[in-house]
This record gives C-alpha cells, sequence and structure tokens, in this order.
C-alpha cells in the first residue's frame, strides 16, 4: 500500500512538555483517526503537518515528498478546526473560495467543487455570512473550504466535539461520503472512541506526546499493547503481578496466572465484572469479596466502587443488574469475572 503521510522521529519541545518522537505513516485514500486525551499532543502533530508549525527534529513526507520544510501553502494539506475558523467578514462563498488564491492548477480533473457544495447541502447559503449559519452548517462550510484546494491530505482538528450534539452525526456521515467519493487522505483527531468506531480504518493511540499503540479498531480496543493505551480504551481497573510473585491479586483473590514476563499487569473493564449472590456466578468465574464503597448513578446504570484486598474495583452495573442487586453501603458483596475478561498488557 502507497504512504500518504510518513512521519519520522518528529520531536516538538515545550517548556513543560515534548511531543515525540513520533513515527507515523496513514495509506493513500485511508481514514485514518488518532486518539488521545486533552493535552496530549495531537494538535501539535497536525499543525506540524500542515505547516503552521516547525518541528524540533525529525521529517515529514507526504506523497513521496519531503514537505518538512515547506510553507503551509505549498504542502496541499487542508486542515479543519474544532472551532471552524471562519473569516466573519467574508460571504459563505468567499471562505469556501478562499484557499483557492494559492491554487495555480487544477490538479485532478475529475474533482468538482460544485459536487462537494451539493453534498454539503451548502448551495443555499453560499450568500450568507458564517455568522448567520448554525455550527454544524459552519462547519460544513470549513470542511469545503479546506478540500476546495484539492488537497493530498485532510486534517480534522475533533471536527465534532464543539457541536451540539444534534449535529454531530450528520456531519459524521457526510465526512464518511466525502472520504468515499473523493478517495482523499484523511487524518483525525478526536478524544472519542465512538467517532473512531464510525470512521476508522485505522486508528492510533496518542498518550503524553508519544504514538503508544496503531491498529484497526478492534485491535486496539480489545488488544491493547500497554496499560496506557487499555486505561484510554475502558479497562479501569489495571493490577500489577510484581517482580518476584508467582500471583497477581484482584482484590482479595489470588490467580496464579501464566504470563511470562518478570513484571506484568492486567486490565479489567468495569462492565466486565458481575455481582451476584456467590453461588450464583458459572463455575469457571473468579469470585472474590468486598464492601461498597460508593454508588454513582450513570443514565439507567451505576458505578460502584468495591473495596477488596489492597484494591478498590470499580464496576459498572446495567439496569437489569441494578434491579437483581440490594446496594447498601459498606455492605458486603461477591463480584465475580470470567478468565478470558481479564486483559494481560504484552508491554
Ligand atoms: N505554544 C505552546 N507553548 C508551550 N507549550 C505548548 C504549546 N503548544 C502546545 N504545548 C504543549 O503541548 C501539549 C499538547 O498540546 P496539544 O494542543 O497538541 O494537545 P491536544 O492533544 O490537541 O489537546 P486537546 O484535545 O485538549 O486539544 C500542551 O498541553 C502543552 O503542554
Amino acid at each position: 500500500m502507497q504512504k500518504m503521510i510518513k512521519i519520522s522521529q518528529l520531536t516538538n519541545n515545550f517548556p513543560d512538555f515534548s511531543v515525540g518522537p513520533v513515527d507515523l505513516t496513514v495509506d493513500t485514500g485511508e481514514f485514518f483517526v488518532l486518539l488521545g486525551p486533552s493535552g496530549s499532543g495531537k494538535t501539535v502533530l497536525l499543525e506540524s503537518i500542515v505547516g503552521v508549525r516547525r518541528p524540533d527534529e525529525g521529517k515529514i513526507i507526504l506523497n513521496g515528498v519531503d514537505v518538512t520544510k515547506l510553507a503551509p501553502e505549498n504542502r496541499k494539506v487542508g486542515i479543519v478546526y474544532q472551532d471552524q475558523a471562519l473569516f466573519p467578514h467574508l460571504s459563505v462563498r468567499e471562505n469556501i473560495y478562499f484557499g483557492l488564491r494559492y491554487q495555480r492548477q487544477i490538479e485532478k480533473k475529475t474533482f468538482s467543487l460544485d459536487m462537494v457544495i451539493d453534498t454539503l447541502g451548502l448551495r443555499v447559503h453560499l450568500d450568507k455570512s458564517p455568522q448567520a449559519l448554525s455550527g454544524g452548517e459552519r462547519q460544513r462550510v470549513a470542511l469545503a473550504r479546506a478540500l476546495a484546494i484539492q488537497p493530498r491530505v485532510i486534517l480534522l482538528d475533533e471536527p465534532l466535539s464543539a457541536l451540539d450534539p444534534c449535529f454531530r452525526g450528520e456531519i459524521q456521515r457526510l465526512l464518511k461520503e466525502l472520504h468515499s467519493s473523493l478517495g482523499t487522505t484523511f487524518l483525525m483527531v478526536t478524544h472519542d472512541f465512538n467517532e473512531a468506531f464510525y470512521l476508522a480504518d485505522r486508528v492510533g493511540v496518542i498518550s503524553k506526546g508519544t504514538v503508544k499503540q496503531v491498529g484497526t479498531i478492534n485491535d486496539v480496543f480489545l488488544q491493547p499493547q500497554n496499560v496506557e493505551v487499555g486505561k484510554f480504551v475502558g479497562m479501569k481497573n489495571i493490577f500489577c503481578r510484581r517482580d518476584g510473585e508467582t500471583s497477581v491479586h484482584v482484590g482479595n483473590l489470588s490467580l496464579t496466572l501464566n504470563a511470562q514476563a518478570s513484571q506484568s499487569a492486567y486490565g479489567l473493564r468495569p462492565e466486565d465484572i458481575e455481582v451476584a449472590a456467590k453461588d450464583s456466578f458459572p463455575a469457571d468465574f473468579h469470585v472474590g469479596q468486598g464492601t461498597i464503597q460508593s454508588v454513582v448513578r450513570q443514565g439507567f446504570g451505576c458505578e460502584v466502587t468495591i473495596a477488596s484486598g489492597r484494591d478498590l474495583l470499580l464496576i459498572h452495573l446495567d439496569q437489569k443488574s441494578l434491579r437483581a442487586q440490594e446496594l447498601a453501603m459498606d455492605s458486603p458483596i461477591h463480584f465475580g469475572f470470567s478468565p478470558a475478561s481479564l486483559h494481560h498488557f504484552p508491554r
């Protein structure tokens, strides 16, 4: 597969934080989603690719060409920000056509800005001011403006997060439709897993300035390679087997596990732990005991913290399990989980 973006050893140093070294490749025509918590370096990475930030070290190759020192307007990269960044004194049409003043030639004869404008439903808004539009409509204008220059790559910096939830699904659907009709390479950053599930061919997880894992969404969600990715994908209960010990403690349970590394870590999702009467768990479950420390309602379910051994276990109970349980504070409770749901982090 041809590589559209190849980032090698990219580093940006700030007084209190460093992004990198980052190595990342995105295939031509791929929809790649980079996931990471706030402050993990997602925007710094996008700004380095678009060219508004000069990296301290490393290289950015786009479509086989080293663009590390090229000015932004010579990179053929479009960017869409969370807050749209439209020019308020220009009309929607002028905003969309803004980047074309740098455009010397039409590259793809098959490209039609009219098609983009129609797909995004913007024709009726072309003569309006951006201020007369809703948040979702403004984001559609920002998308059209970024696509107008026929970029090799379109970068999307959390394009859905500032939108009213009722516009998010619509913009998400349009992103998918434009990606498949234009064949352009899309690189989007977000902290929202649901967006990645819907849009991504592949994902990467960035944390504290470095990329911790890259793969399909299922690889990363089901087989996180290390504790940081595990926590990010929802394995909120982490247990460590210490040097010299042959077992790992999960609450008051001592489990002898077949792991090779001298030190290893394990993760358990809150929704994979069940609570029930001691004798009602399936025969193969690990079953332990603890006392209820807190119960926090979350929609129709709730999150329960149980103190057990030296651990605090976080458990998510859905509405059905909640109806079957008495959850009195400080009362004893049995918890259990399938051996298959205890995930071993290889690194
Ligand atoms: N101009 C700057 N000066 C100093 N530090 C900076 C600068 N820009 C970024 N940083 C540092 O880099 C970190 C990562 O910033 P970045 O904007 O890339 O995070 P992010 O992952 O995009 O976060 P968010 O999801 O909240 O937008 C910041 O927390 C900050 O410490």
